[in-house]
């Protein structure tokens, strides 16, 4: 790796977490291992930082020092200081600029060619924008700030939105020069404020996924979305811009169709996205022009399919708000975590959005839906061997990676279930919604602390548990428990055992395999936690008997 890289990475950490908590995995001497949080590297230089909300103090200059940065996405902190000139010189790969909602000051001078995005929202930002030679900007919000000047030549095609809350700017699209000037000295006083742009999680434009999704599930859902729709509707004019209501919503496939004309607030929304690697497009306008289908609808939320502009499809699970009331911070450092974990057994989580109203998480698609309904088909019932061994050996290592993950305290998946377990189209299992049932009502995990929503005395509600029903540990039996790293094997024990006693038991040399599978869920479902073995030593038996 270059050194002028790891010089950066560790004078940027020094000056931003002194006392190493949040970036406490920034540690040995390659930040491309896989293990640094917020960073990806590109071959063998860093490529991207992800640092959004990271509770970060200081300056992140050190971080332009990296020159073959593309990503940079520092939003929601508390950083502070000027930021240097930016040239090809210093930064000739970078493409995404987002610094919203920190406190930087200062003049803007970035002089890139190639920049698609900036984003600088919500800082203390001085002077004129003359300093921005940005000819490729495609996506730029510069609002509340305390910017003056003229807006003038390619940033003028944005809209007022992107320059709103700077009192001292002026010419299109805000008012001309010459208006706000003369309205001043007639005045004989300042500018009056112009009104800051709000930027928390959308209800408005996300809504509109659910909503318009759920149109599709049924008359009723119909009826209370309608209404839903109309007080929106009556608060927000733009958001029925946006909106086009499913065709055929008793076909319940086709859920989705956005309107194209959201430019004017796409900022707004698209900064209540936090990304993580891989979701870079998700951020601009691409989920509020998706078509959209509902995928599936369980106790806690429904998940639809998001074919984004460029073709690429999502997964997109909008939180229930019954089962996934609060608002907390530990969801978003909890999701901060789970939107780091790569591996090829666990469905990558690309974004999510975390707002009272809403609350919604961005996944990869997997185009052969879920084991559940796999098992549950002709062709899950014909299930060769081969491929329930692939299937369960990918559970067991995405699992295991999971258990181990450099976390603390260790993550927990917490529903280790079929419909958790998607499959790819290699037919390779991948396990999604890790730790997502941690923060549903009434149900806690030992990896965090009690959260905010009610426990009732039963325990679990009754629907949370009914949907888990058999591969939820009898330690975490109504009343009582905590998920723990231990009840994921149980979980992952009665998986095991489902997917191989779906297939006849033959004399061959599979019916040997097929015992020694049994067996070992047979240990992963022991009554007493302690007994049951860790993921990696199931790992490792089952190793040995296939
Ligand atoms: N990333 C994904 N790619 C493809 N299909 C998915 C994805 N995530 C979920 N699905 C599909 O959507 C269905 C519904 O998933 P969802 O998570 O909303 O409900 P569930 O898992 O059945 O119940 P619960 O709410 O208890 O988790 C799944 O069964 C699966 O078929």
């Amino acid at each position: 790796l270059h050194s002028q890289d790891l010089l950066s990475l560790f004078s940027f950490k020094a000056s931003v977490d002194p006392l190493n908590t949040s970036l406490y995995t920034w540690e040995g001497s390659n930040p491309c291992s896989g293990l640094w949080v917020g960073v990806k590297c590109y071959q063998g230089r860093v490529a991207s930082i992800y640092l959004d909300d990271a509770s970060l103090v200081g300056s992140a200059t050190p971080l332009f020092g990296l020159s073959q940065l593309q990503v940079l996405s520092l939003r929601w902190n508390a950083l502070s200081g000027s930021l240097p000139h930016l040239t090809n010189l210093t930064n000739p790969r970078l493409r995404h600029l987002f610094l919203s909602h920190n406190q930087l000051d200062g003049t803007l001078n970035i002089s890139l060619p190639s920049l698609l995005s900036l984003q600088i929202e919500h800082n203390d930002f001085s002077g004129g924008l003359e300093g921005l030679q940005l000819p490729s900007v495609e996506d730029f919000n510069a609002s509340a700030n305390r910017l003056a000047g003229e807006i003038s030549g390619g940033l003028s095609k944005f809209p007022s939105s992107a320059f709103n809350g700077n009192p001292a700017l002026c010419g299109s699209p805000l008012p001309s020069c010459s208006k706000i000037s003369h309205l001043s000295d007639a005045a004989n006083t300042s500018p009056s404020p112009a009104p800051t742009v709000v930027s928390t999680c959308s209800s408005r434009s996300l809504s509109k996924l659910g909503l318009t999704a759920l149109l599709s599930v049924s008359i009723g859902d119909m009826v209370v979305i309608a209404m839903a729709l109309a007080i929106v509707a009556g608060m927000y004019t733009w958001f029925k811009r946006r909106f086009s209501m499913p065709r055929n919503a008793a076909a319940g496939a086709r859920g989705l169709e956005l309107h194209h004309g959201f430019a004017e607030e796409k900022e707004e929304t698209d900064s209540r996205l936090v990304i993580f690697e891989g979701g870079e497009d998700m951020r601009m306008d691409s989920l509020l022009k998706a078509s959209a289908e509902v995928l599936g609808k369980g106790i806690s939320g429904s998940t639809y399919k998001a074919v984004l502009e460029d073709g690429i499809m999502v997964a997109v699970k909008r939180l229930s708000g019954v089962q996934f009331p609060s608002h907390s911070k530990a969801f978003n450092q909890r999701m901060h975590l789970i939107g780091r974990l790569r591996h090829s057994h666990v469905v990558s989580l690309r974004a999510y959005c975390n707002a009272h109203e809403e609350k919604l998480l961005v996944y990869d698609y997997m185009p052969n839906g879920s084991l559940h309904s796999l098992l549950q088909s002709n062709r899950g019932r014909n299930l060769d061997w081969r491929s329930r061994k692939q299937i369960l050996m990918g559970v067991a290592h995405g699992l295991n990676f999971i258990h181990t993950f450099p976390a603390r305290p260790p993550l927990v998946h917490a529903s280790i279930k079929p419909s958790n377990i998607l499959i790819d189209e290699h037919g390779n299992a991948g396990i999604s919604e890790c730790s997502i049932m941690c923060f549903a009502t009434n149900f806690q995990c030992q990896s965090l602390p009690p959260h905010a929503s009610t426990l009732f005395p039963q325990g679990m509600n009754a629907a949370a548990a009914s949907t888990w029903h058999g591969y939820r540990a009898p330690e975490l039996s109504v009343g009582k428990g905590k998920a723990t790293q231990e009840s994921d094997v149980y979980s992952f024990g009665m998986v095991l055992l489902e997917v191989v006693t779906g297939k006849e038991i033959d004399d061959g040399e599979c019916g040997g395999q097929m015992m020694g599978m049994v067996k070992i869920g047979m240990m992963c479902t022991a009554e007493c936690p302690d007994e049951r073995p860790k993921m990696s030593e199931v790992l490792r038996m089952m190793g040995e008997f296939l």
